[in-house]
């Protein structure tokens, strides 16, 4: 039996893929698992396993609520009760009254509880010392009814550690979103695999600490929804180098007074480590204090070389750069497509065309939702919904590789299972930092073999900054560059 810890709200652990599953996944898996005579089932197994993380947590505890649903993650609450109760814990099992009977293992894990001498109660405690939180997991399907939504906000009012079996109640684990209320999980247990949802959109802020007990199951890659994007290993930089092997970069952007946003991504290609990089604002005028480093090439749109060159197009681009897109989509060996380039392909299909065309894996777009929701021609809403689905909506309908930014920034390309990032914080959530990211995801792509690897190693490398900024420091997309 092992635990493996994965990620706070602030940091992940280094790591290498690690799948995500889908609830169809983890049922599939269930099924498949075969209970052996005289072993403990898989509810069995939970149940232990979730008694021993709790107490690891919290170890001086005495009072214990466990609020349970009428599903298998109620099942297993009442498996964890019976340990808890076997070790010496004062339990307090709340089960929510429900005129359909419990699934068969859940009634099973109840029938054993009753056993063992442990009352069952229908309503919260008055107080209590931890929480376990085994209302519901996979089965969540719309807002929490009574009694589950009167029992989240009790949970939530009281702010006494609270740990989720699977998910906090409330959370769709395949997405993300969040039906209200929802529980505000000090930590969350996930078992037999991790889930998409507790890595994007609102999952890592109502997890808490996010663990994982896999109870001896294991998955195949039929079994995979996606999988959080790996810690990339540093690229060698040989000792026979010159500047020519590390890439040359292009920043096209900075309209009339926008022209700090493509100085930003000029700079973070810069510190990533680009061959060389050029400049090339489609507005230079009024440029004083918009400090441009020396290191920094400076060209008209017009002038810029074209052999081996990567363009990052957009950043404070404006209108503008819509006049300079048809060239690059056709002519940019390598392109990042970033910011008002992206809303210049969402209103001109002449644009969204020659992107389809262009050659495969050469081409990194970083929407933000927003910028995703046009490009789709759908609200942020429907976008947020379901921030994987729409990932892949976009790689498949502009054949490019794509960062979906925000909280679990989600990396898709086509044919191939998108990752979750699980580098980052809401730190990152200010002006500037998407022109850092498309500036560094110019100079991988540069380096790289693959659109994917470079837009991976990107999102991974930006959001691990963020995490190990040091507190007391303000982040600011000018000081991010620095660290790069
Ligand atoms: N089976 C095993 O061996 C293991 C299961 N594990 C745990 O099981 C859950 C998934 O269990 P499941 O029963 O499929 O689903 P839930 O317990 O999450 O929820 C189902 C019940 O909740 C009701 N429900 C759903 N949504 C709501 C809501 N919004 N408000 C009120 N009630 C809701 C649902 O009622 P229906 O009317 O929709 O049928 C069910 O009664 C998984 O997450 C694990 O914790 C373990 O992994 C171990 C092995
Ligand atoms: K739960």
């Amino acid at each position: 039996m092992s635990f493996e810890w994965i990620a706070s709200h602030q940091s992940a652990k280094p790591t290498t893929e690690i799948p995500l599953l889908s609830s169809a996944d983890i049922r599939a898996i269930e099924a498949s698992t075969e209970p052996i005579i005289g072993q403990p089932g898989l509810m069995e197994q939970a149940g232990l396993a979730i008694a021993r993380w709790v107490l690891a947590q919290a170890p001086h505890a005495h009072f214990f609520w466990i609020a349970c649903g009428n599903g298998n993650n109620g099942g297993d609450g009442a498996e964890a009760a019976i340990h808890l109760h076997r070790w010496g814990k004062t339990v307090y099992v709340s089960a929510v009254k429900s005129p359909k009977s419990a699934p068969a293992d859940a009634s099973r894990a109840w029938t054993r509880l009753v056993a063992e001498g442990i009352a069952v109660h229908h309503e919260a405690p008055d107080s209590w010392d931890v929480c376990i939180d085994a209302l519901l997991g996979i089965g969540l399907q719309r807002h929490p009814e009574p009694p589950y939504a009167e029992w989240i906000k009790r949970i939530n009012q009281a702010a006494k550690p609270t740990f989720a079996i699977d998910v906090p109640s409330g959370l769709d684990a395949d997405t993300g979103s969040t039906f209200e209320p929802v529980v505000q999980a000090s930590a969350t247990l996930s078992l037999v695999g991790l889930k998409p949802g507790l890595f994007t959109h609102q999952g890592r802020d109502v997890c808490g600490d996010i663990w994982l007990h896999k109870l001896g199951t294991e998955s195949t890659t039929e079994h995979i929804r996606c999988t959080l994007n790996p810690t990339p290993k540093p690229l060698p930089r040989p000792h026979a180098s010159h500047k020519g092997s590390f890439g040359d970069v292009a920043i096209v952007g900075g309209a009339l007074g926008m022209q700090g946003a493509a100085v930003l991504a000029a700079c973070a290609a810069l510190h990533a480590g680009a061959g060389r990089v050029f400049l090339a604002f489609l507005n230079s005028e009024g440029l004083q204090g918009v400090g441009i480093p020396p290191d920094i090439m400076l060209r008209s749109p017009d002038t810029l070389p074209h052999q081996g060159l990567t363009v990052v197009a957009g950043c404070g681009g404006e209108h503008d750069i819509g006049h300079h897109l048809p060239h690059w989509l056709e002519l940019a060996e390598r392109l990042v497509i970033d910011a008002d380039a992206l809303n210049a392909i969402a209103i001109r299909p002449d644009l969204a065309q020659a992107l389809v065309q262009r050659r495969a894996d050469t081409t990194v777009i970083t929407p933000h939702p927003l910028e995703a929701a046009r490009l789709l021609g759908c609200k942020t809403t429907q976008i947020q919904a379901n921030r994987l689905d729409a990932a892949q909506r976009l790689a498949e309908t502009f054949q490019c590789t794509v960062i979906l930014k925000g909280s679990g920034s989600v990396i898709a390309a086509p044919g191939r299972k998108p990752r979750i990032n699980p580098t980052g914080n809401g730190r990152l959530a200010i002006g500037g930092t998407g022109d850092v990211l498309a500036g560094l995801t110019g100079t991988l792509l540069s380096q790289r073999s693959t659109a994917w690897e470079a837009a991976s190693e990107s999102c991974y490398i930006h959001g691990l900054l963020a995490d190990q900024w040091p507190q007391q420091t303000t982040l600011t997309a000018s000081r991010l560059i620095e660290h790069l």
